[in-house]
């Protein structure tokens, strides 16, 4: 079987950039192989060009696209968490979904129904959108696999507002209506990265009565990446986890390319570290979301989502390294230690 890790079959990797110029390779994420070249995968990175749910700036349907032209310089090898994230499992790009541009509730549907057909295959996803509203639908397939889950949500904005103009499946909602669902551990999910102006203060206290707790982007400044991961593991604990990436939670310096932007966020390093932090947490699934190509430039978000995706993937490789019990290339402290040169000369 491919897709393994024990070492009876080597999974297909993503075409060698020594070999094959760059440029030249195919348009799969950092060059992997497509879904139908290998037999199964044991990560799917999954587009959803979807970006009928946006309250201001549109253009994140073309996300997948941009995110999988910005991973071409992707290497095999991160010597941060010390791993091949494509070389421990079969990982495979499945393509984008083909999904309704004018009805939200169709194009949710459609969303899970997916989703569902990849955790029914054991293959864990990494979506890529599209904009926040696919959060919804992907959190349903996961909940329905998991059971009520832990969700660690990095974004400028709450994205748990009741309605926009009546509209109740938007980008500003998805947490909220998945809480009303009980899709949501209550006791296990928080937002990472919060900033900006509100609607009114109330927007808090109803966050947090759906079972939400907030790490500012304000917080990295006093508590450091590695306080930020202390705070996320002892918030998500030991249950299935989701994770959810706005790519608006990075600074528009580091990410102009979005629909939203508000001042004052993260930078790239700053979440690329919280996310290595991810090490050993119970990773059933994530999305990195509201990339909209239109207005980004020099394809700063686009490069910046792409090594937020290889992270999560990094994650998802060393995760499955554990469950394997191989312990030779483990690194010795992914789960709280960012990259430094001297966390790397000390292995
Ligand atoms: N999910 C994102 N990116 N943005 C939500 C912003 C909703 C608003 O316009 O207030
Ligand atoms: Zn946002
Ligand atoms: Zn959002």
């Amino acid at each position: 079987m491919s897709g393994t890790h024990d070492g009876t079959t080597a999974p297909r990797g993503p075409v060698d950039g020594s070999a094959v110029p760059r440029f030249a390779g195919p348009d799969t994420f950092a060059r992997l192989p497509r879904l139908d070249e290998v037999d199964r995968a044991a990560v799917a990175v999954l587009g959803v060009p979807f970006d009928a749910g946006v309250s201001y700036r549109p253009g994140a349907r073309f996300g997948p696209a941009h995110v999988r032209a910005a991973s071409k310089l992707i290497r095999p090898y991160n010597p941060a968490l010390r791993v091949e994230p494509f070389g421990v499992h079969q990982v495979a790009d499945a393509g984008d979904l083909a999904v309704n541009p004018f009805s939200i509730d169709d194009a949710v549907v459609a969303i899970e129904s997916a989703a569902n057909s990849f955790a029914d295959a054991d293959t864990t996803l990494l979506t890529i959108g599209g904009d926040h509203t696919i959060a919804l639908p992907l959190l349903r397939a996961a909940a329905r696999r998991h059971g009520p889950i832990g969700v660690v949500h990095f974004d400028a904005h709450l994205d748990t507002w009741d309605t926009y103009f009546g509209a109740p499946v938007t980008h500003g909602t998805p947490f909220r209506r998945a809480a009303e669902e009980g899709l949501l551990d209550p006791r296990r999910c928080l937002h990472i990265g919060t900033r900006g102006p509100l609607y009114a203060a109330s927007d808090l206290t109803s966050d947090e009565a759906l079972g939400f707790r907030v790490t500012t982007s304000d917080d990295y400044e006093t508590l450091g990446i590695s306080g930020v991961v202390e705070a996320m593991r002892r918030r998500l604990g030991d249950g299935p986890a989701y994770v959810s990436v706005d790519i608006d939670v990075l600074d528009p310096a580091h990410a102009p390319g979005t629909g939203t932007p508000e001042a004052g966020g993260l930078t790239s390093r700053e979440l690329l570290g919280t996310l290595r932090g991810l090490v050993g947490a119970q990773l059933v699934g994530a999305d990195l979301v509201e990339v909209s190509p239109p207005y980004d430039h020099a394809e700063i978000t686009g490069i910046a989502a792409a090594h937020v995706a290889y992270e999560l993937l990094s994650v998802l490789a060393v995760n499955a390294l554990h469950a394997g019990g191989r312990q030779s290339s483990e690194p010795t402290s992914a789960p709280t230690s960012p990259t430094t040169t001297s966390g790397q000369d000390q292995s």
